[in-house]
């Protein structure tokens, strides 16, 4: 994890409020989240469906207005541009099936209108950071699951974003694909020491992954808590038979009131 040479935190979401507007009614959909992220922090977003998780990561990418409370991102240290400085994931790879991997990892670079022959040589190098350097010349529909996410992970951190945001990118992966992929972003993390948002259902995920997990409650989205997670590095998946471990996620639980 790497530290921000400020005290300023990276992300600074205080009081953030989100109605929704059709058909002439509204829908308040964040009522109040309060939070800092410092860079580099891996935060896991965790609650019931519904209760605004993904209009959270939304007002992040700059995807949704808010209406109320303040949203920065970016500090003196580490200046942030949102249209350039963004990555995401989401739960299916939405990889451009006519495109090759390499190609498809490629798009936001060329988006961006950024040198294509670096772009090429970091998509490369990312493509071997996720285990895909054999598949540059496949194209979408011959690879499994797992794999087309690993290369929508590359996508995301083609352009070199300071932040990733991940909106429940295991969510259609199989239970054993997705403890690998966790395994795998753990990994990614901790080599590109970017900052994630990592929202997700599963509250061990949540607990497993994150630096941090912030615990929001059912809708509108309240935050609950905002947990630091001191566990064993590096984690392998046997941490999840631990007491500690079990004392997470048992304190969730709690706070979503699921005992
Ligand atoms: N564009 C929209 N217009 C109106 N209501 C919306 C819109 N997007 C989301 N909502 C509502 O806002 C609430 C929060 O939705 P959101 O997708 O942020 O929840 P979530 O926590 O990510 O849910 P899930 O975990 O099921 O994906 C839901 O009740 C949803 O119906």
């Amino acid at each position: 994890m790497i530290g921000s040479a400020t005290n300023q935190p990276f992300i600074r979401l205080e009081g953030v409020r989100k109605v929704y507007r059709f058909g002439g009614k509204e829908f308040l959909a964040v009522s109040d989240v309060t939070m800092d992220i410092n860079e580099g922090e891996l935060v896991s977003l965790v609650g019931p469906s519904g209760c605004g998780k993904s209009t959270l990561l939304k007002i992040l990418a700059g995807l949704h207005g808010h209406d109320g409370g303040t949203v920065e991102i970016g500090n003196p240290e580490t200046p942030f541009t949102p249209g350039r400085d963004i990555g995401m994931v989401f739960q299916q790879a939405l990889l451009l099936k006519w495109r090759t991997i390499l190609d498809n990892v490629l798009l936001p670079a060329e988006i961006l209108g950024l040198p294509r022959a670096a772009s090429r040589e970091r998509a490369r190098d990312l493509l071997a950071m996720v285990g895909l350097e054999n598949f540059a010349d496949a194209y979408p529909s011959q690879l499994s699951g797992g794999m087309q996410q690993r290369a929508s992970i590359a996508r995301s951190l083609v352009h070199d974003p300071k932040l990733i945001l991940m909106d429940e990118p295991f969510g259609a992966l199989d239970a054993l694909t997705r403890e690998r992929m966790n395994l795998e972003l753990m990994r990614i993390w901790k080599e590109s020491g970017k900052t994630i948002l990592f929202v997700t259902h599963g509250i061990q995920e949540a607990v497993f992954l994150g630096s941090q997990v912030a615990v929001l409650t059912a809708g509108p989205a309240r935050m609950a808590a905002h947990l630091d997670i001191d566990l064993p590095e590096p984690r392998s998946l046997s941490v999840k038979t631990s007491e500690q471990f079990g004392n997470y996620t048992k304190q969730i639980y709690a706070l979503l009131g699921m005992e």
